[in-house]
């Protein structure tokens, strides 16, 4: 038997849930097109070993509407989209099983590309790649994703200095960096370059010692960081840091940073917002690897890279401007944004 693909229902407002399966090639896989509004729709690869088929669905879903709205906000031409493969990554991803993902990715006609996620590399893409020309992030396309993720959040963290403090001069700012990684490390170094005195942190040591070292970093427990007197956040780990309790404690006046799904809960951005920390929406100033990938699919160069990266930080001006205006969260006005694009099919 070979490949098979399955249209699931989905929750309304979806497009198109497909449940992937070549036994042969060891795949089984979902991938979600939540919009094609706005373009073919565009989102990553994830390999992950769920626990049930119904917690995949709800990952991948949740995930493939969060990429309509990051691709709408960076007026990429894309629509929403997502994949997950159920598995282990370190134990169950073959070569054969990454093309077989690659048909399923193909047999869908381009009405959904993928590029990689949590659990999947440019090498891994590289093999799907062999069987559709709709796998993108490639090393020998547009590469590493992350310095344009750090590029893009340290520009639209200075557009919320400005705004907040008056100054995008970050000299002497008290910035955390929470997660050195591929972009948290990348952003340090551009804080550090502008100025700023850097307290960072990290579950692992070894970032945490070249920051130390390159960087003039102070270091702090992973679970301190709310104790930290500081002026500005930037979480750049895993997703759900900002809670009810850790908004009580946070000093920052600003919240800036390249992880997905900052706010452990919807009701979060009231609870920054009532104690007047200006919060920078997580899917708007992270947009920089996705328009990075999006200048593969479009053919297009680094200046078009950098138009896109200005329009984003255009957009976070006028959030913070219109959240103060009309006394709504900058996540309610950022949602409000793309739900207008999406309605009237206006690509930004
Ligand atoms: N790479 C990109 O281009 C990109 C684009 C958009 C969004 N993001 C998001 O940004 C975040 C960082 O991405 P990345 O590519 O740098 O990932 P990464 O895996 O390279 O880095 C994450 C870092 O966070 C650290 N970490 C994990 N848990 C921690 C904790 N509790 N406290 C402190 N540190 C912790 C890890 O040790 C690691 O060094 C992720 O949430 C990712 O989804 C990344």
């Amino acid at each position: 038997m070979g490949l098979k693909l399955t249209d699931l229902d989905t929750e309304p407002g979806f497009e198109r849930l497909v449940l992937a399966e070549d036994r042969d090639a060891g795949l089984r896989a979902l991938i979600c097109i939540h919009s094609t509004a706005l373009g073919p729709a565009a989102g990553g690869c994830r390999m992950w070993p769920y626990a049930s088929d119904a917690d995949a669905i709800a990952d991948v879903t949740r995930l493939a509407r969060g990429m309509t709205f990051k691709n709408a906000m960076a007026g990429l031409g894309l629509g929403g989209g997502k994949s997950v493969i159920i598995g282990d990554a370190r134990k169950d991803k073959t070569p054969q099983l990454m093309r077989a993902y690659g048909r399923a990715v193909d047999a869908l006609k381009g009405t959904y590309y993928t590029a990689e996620d949590v659990g999947i590399s440019p090498e891994d893409m590289a093999h799907a790649a062999t069987e559709t020309r709709y796998a993108v992030g490639l090393s020998a396309g547009s590469g590493d994703p992350s310095p344009w993720t750090a590029e893009g959040v340290f520009r639209c963290l200075k557009v919320g200095a400005r705004d907040v403090f008056g100054s995008d001069d970050l000299t002497g700012r008290r910035v955390l960096v929470q997660g050195l990684g591929h972009v948290g490390f990348a952003l340090a170094e551009k804080l550090h370059d502008a100025g700023a005195t850097l307290i960072v942190t990290d579950i692992h040591d070894t970032a945490l010692d070249a920051a130390r070292d390159r960087l003039d970093a102070a270091i702090c427990a992973p679970d301190a960081i709310f104790d930290q007197q500081i002026d500005i956040f930037a979480p750049c780990a895993l997703g759900g840091v900002l809670t009810e309790d850790a908004v009580a404690r946070l000093t920052a006046r600003l919240v800036c940073g390249a992880a997905n799904n900052q706010l452990a809960t919807p009701g979060v951005a009231d609870a920054l917002r009532a104690r007047q920390i200006a919060y920078l929406p997580d899917y708007v100033v992270n947009a920089g690897g996705i328009i990075s990938v999006a200048s593969e699919i479009h053919g297009q160069d680094d200046d078009w890279r950098r138009a896109r990266l200005d329009k984003i930080t255009d957009r976070v001006a006028e959030m913070l401007r219109r959240a103060r205006q009309e006394d709504r969260s900058t996540v309610q006005i950022a949602d409000a944004m793309v739900e207008r694009m999406l309605a009237e099919n206006t690509p930004a």
